[in-house]
């Protein structure tokens, strides 16, 4: 649960128990809202300053590459030698700035991203103070304080809010909370001893609505107490709303930092250890200290993966783009990767199995005869709950009874509505003042119908038929009723039965062949619908989907997360599911370690969007859907899924490709480094060069991101595997370590390097040489697995060539004096070769026995 701290808890309680008018006068607004001058004052009042590329830059001065350098430096400086804590400011001025630069640009890439879709919301503003006020949709962020929401079933909530006036609003504040059955909300709370004025938790508060919750039911209008930063959330330093749960991935890298972080901290001190007794250091012991300890950092660095971050943005920026091509529009980079390792896909069924549009199909009395004043009775039902819930338009079916009618609906004029919502599954409304016309899920209104159980029994069998047939029928009922106060839910009771309205839903003719395709890629579909379970069965044998059982929403709550996840393994289809329903079934099913999907497009699939490691919606779906979603897909056309899902493998295949050569190159060079401080009387290398070494092979990886993936690799979902990772460096990285070593001994002894000052100038050179050679042939040959994999494409192929010729002329250059290096002898030359071509053989030859042994390469 997130808790926040006392200061805003304590405001919020204040605001609830104010009584409504006073808290308008307080935040200078009225029961009509702001007008649009002042709204824009507040939020230019409100916004944040515009420091973003301060931050940014201070961002990049804090990375820890450019931190570590910045304490080597000043050690070096400590120690007297400026020369060397001049050029290695030098070396994070340019390190700094290499990151900043792409930092700028994969930023720039995700925000054009992020841009093409936004939550909104609705409000209540007048164009001028004084006139009518009307509902507008704005972008979420575009909230102020005192601005009045109006709030519908999928909205998610902008803003900290207090509720005026409600109308069986229930919303899912599980994001929050963990609670996973949403929360009544209504505009008023009393204490049954009388001594609070507040419930103790401020979600427990009716009078409340949370910043990222999300309606349920019902709906309400409430005044903004807070926006932003400023929010409960926002001030408990919680990522705002559409925050997808931690995912497989990211857990995975987390873990895997702490790791590196525990390697780095226990480098330091070998490195230390071994160089800590170093022979006739000037000085004594403490001038050993002074000189290992930069060596001791340097070595830390080195074996970090330092470029993991921005390789990983770029990687999902890259992917993200590919997609949009394919018209798959990435609203959250994560996604990506998600979209990749998914192994479950939950699918609601209408708009996405089967068509957007629903078409009537039939109109029946009690009889099933056909009737024109069920027709009729449905129409007016659909027209005035539309109308007088202020929504533009409605649902399907609303969309469907109203289509083929010729204008408005002739009857009397509506006077009130309980608009439709997913937990009653019904919809009513009250002609003339006086008759209530009730239509909904059949179980559902003729539970509300005064009928004896016969007769109920004859009609359920009567819909069942149609049901099987794939027909949805909706039960119309009706009741002559004055009401003295306020339309509620209890008031759809002992209600006559009308009839039947029915509609068909066509199955989309590529829904089969993409779910197959799907399944070929080991992702499984789950359907998941508020429907009757008899049409999600038809539409399951339809599509090929498994439907080995059909549970209804009903069992859930008698059902455990285990539970839940076992039926869905075992080829079960979930029906008569509402909104809070369908997100607990993907809870339930990540909580047994899966990797979920969840494809819906209505409003009673956004809290399972959100839910949802991948939430995936399409164009022309409700507005909260796609805001909810990670992932839009420009067309209706279910193909495009499975090549998401590769092109999720595939990025995340880079990631892993990085991280194995990357970690392989580094333990390999820290094992060595560790092992010749030991062996020599000297240091095998100067901190400078080791940083100047270890920053040429981080910008040489980031090539990796353009790199090709084997399509072998993409066969199944992945997910972040620490043990395969290490398994990889553990067969690879001492290969490494040991030419190394070998080319230590050669130098050693051809070269007769031992002693003096210079002669320990040629060994580090040889060294720099032949690491930065042997990094190169490591981006070619740890990069993929041998024979039919995809050629190196040019910038990797650049990038190691590029590697190669720094290490063979730098010693040569003007740069050589400033890093302590020498020009090597000639005699260095078929020494560095023959320690390359070593390690070239040996590590091809592991390779084929890696391959043979554990088949998959990335
Ligand atoms: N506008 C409406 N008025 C009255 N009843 C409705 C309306 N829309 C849907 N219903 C009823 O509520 C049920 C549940 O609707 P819901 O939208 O949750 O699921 P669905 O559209 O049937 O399927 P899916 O979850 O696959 O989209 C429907 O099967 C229908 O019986």
């Amino acid at each position: 649960m997130v808790s926040a701290p006392e200061g805003i808890a304590g405001d919020l309680a204040e605001h609830a128990a104010q009584p409504p008018l006073a808290l308008l006068r307080r935040w200078e607004t009225s029961p009509r809202g702001l007008d649009e001058a002042e709204a824009e004052r507040r939020q230019l009042a409100e916004a944040p300053p515009p420091a973003r590329r301060r931050r940014r830059l201070s961002g990049t001065a804090a990375a820890p590459f450019v931190l570590v350098l910045a304490a080597l430096g000043a050690v070096s400086a400590l120690v007297g030698d400026l020369r060397g804590a001049a050029l290695i400011g030098l070396l994070a001025v340019i390190s700094g700035a290499l990151r900043f630069g792409q930092e700028r640009r994969t930023g720039r890439a995700a925000a054009e991203l992020r841009a093409l879709a936004g939550g909104t919301a609705t409000v209540l503003r007048r164009a001028a103070a004084g006139g009518p006020s009307t509902p507008r949709e704005v972008p979420a962020e575009q909230v102020v304080r005192g601005d009045l929401v109006v709030l519908h079933p999928g909205d998610v909530v902008p803003a900290d809010l207090r509720l005026l006036a409600s109308a069986d609003l229930t919303v899912d504040q599980a994001v929050l909370t963990g609670e996973s059955h949403p929360a009544g909300k209504h505009a008023a709370w009393t204490d049954p001893s009388g001594d609070r004025d507040a419930p103790a938790d401020p979600f427990d508060d009716p009078r409340l609505c949370f910043a990222g919750t999300t309606v349920a039911g019902g709906t309400g209008t409430a005044v903004a107490l807070a926006t932003g930063a400023a929010t409960y959330v926002g001030a408990a330093g919680r990522a705002l709303p559409g925050a997808a749960p931690a995912t497989t991935f990211d857990r995975g890298v987390r873990s895997l930092s702490w790791a590196l972080a525990a390697v780095m901290l226990a480098a330091a001190p070998a490195a230390l250890a071994v160089t800590g007794g170093l022979d006739g250091a000037p000085g004594g012991w403490p001038g050993a200290l002074a000189r290992a300890l930069p060596l001791a950092v340097a070595v830390a660095v080195a074996a970090t993966p330092e470029m993991l971050p921005l390789v990983v943005t770029a990687l999902l920026v890259r992917g993200s783009a590919g997609l949009a091509r394919r018209q798959v529009i990435v609203r959250r980079l994560p996604a990506v990767h998600n979209l990749g390792a998914m192994d479950t896909l939950c699918l609601d069924k209408t708009g996405t199995l089967t068509a957007e549009r629903l078409s009537l199909d039939c109109h029946l009395d009690a009889r099933g005869r056909p009737s024109a004043e069920v027709l009729r009775l449905a129409r007016l039902n659909a027209h005035w709950s539309v109308e007088l819930s202020g929504r533009l338009v409605g649902d399907a079916i609303d969309g469907a009874l109203l289509e083929g009618a010729d204008g408005d609906p002739t009857g009397p004029e509506g006077t009130a509505a309980l608009p439709f919502d997913y937990a009653r599954r019904r919809a009513t409304v009250v002609l003339g003042g006086r008759l209530l016309v009730t239509k909904g899920a059949v179980e559902d209104v003729l539970a509300r119908c005064a009928l004896d159980a016969a007769e109920r029994a004859r009609l359920t069998a009567l819909a069942d038929r149609w049901a099987a047939g794939g027909v949805r029928l909706l039960a119309v009922a009706t009741a002559e009723r004055r009401l003295a106060r306020a339309l509620s839910a209890a008031d759809e009771r002992d209600l006559r039965f009308a009839g039947f309205v029915g509609f068909r839903d066509r199955l989309v003719p590529v829904a089969a062949p993409a779910l197959a395709d799907l399944a070929r890629l080991g992702v499984r579909p789950v359907m998941v619908t508020g429907d009757h379970p008899l049409v999600a069965r038809r539409i399951c044998r339809d599509a090929g989907l498994p439907a080995a059982r059909v549970v209804h929403g009903g069992e859930l709550a008698a059902l455990d997360d285990a539970r839940i996840a076992a039926l869905a393994a075992g080829g079960a289809a979930f029906a008569r599911v509402g909104p809070a329903g369908k997100a607990r079934i993907v809870r339930a099913l990540r909580a047994s370690g899966r990797t979920v999907g969840y494809l819906g497009d209505g409003v009673n699939d956004v809290p399972a969007l959100r839910a949802a490691d991948v939430g995936i919606s399409v164009t022309g779906a409700a507005g909260p859907a796609r805001e909810a979603a990670g992932v839009v897909l420009a067309h209706r056309d279910l193909r495009v899924l499975a090549e998401a899902v590769r092109t999720g493998r595939r990025t995340f295949a880079g990631t892993v490709r990085y991280l194995k050569i990357a970690l392989t190159s580094n333990v390999g060079n820290v094992a060595s480094m560790l092992a010749a401080a030991a062996l020599l009387p000297f240091l095998p290398m100067l901190p400078l060069q080791v940083l100047v070494q270890n920053m040429c092979f981080d910008v040489a990886q980031l090539a990796l991101v353009r790199d090709r993936v084997d399509e072998g690799d993409l066969a199944a979902p992945r997910t972040f595997d620490r043990r395969d990772l290490a398994r990889f460096v553990a067969c690879f990285g001492p290969i490494g370590a040991v030419f190394d070593l070998a080319a230590f001994g050669l130098f050693w002894l051809v070269l007769h390097v031992h002693g003096d000052v210079a002669g320990q100038a040629l060994f580090h050179t040889g060294w720099f040489a032949e690491n930065l050679l042997a990094m190169g042939v490591a981006l070619l040959l740890l990069r993929g697995r041998g024979r039919g994999a995809p050629r190196p494409p040019w910038p990797v192929v650049a990038a190691a060539a590029a590697l190669a010729l720094t290490g063979l002329l730098v010693p040569f250059s003007p740069l050589a004096g400033l890093l302590g290096l020498r020009a090597l002898p000639l005699a260095a030359l078929p020494l560095l070769a023959a320690a390359l071509a070593g390690y070239v053989l040996a590590t091809l030859a592991a390779r084929r026995l890696y391959q043979r042994a554990f088949g998959r390469w990335l």
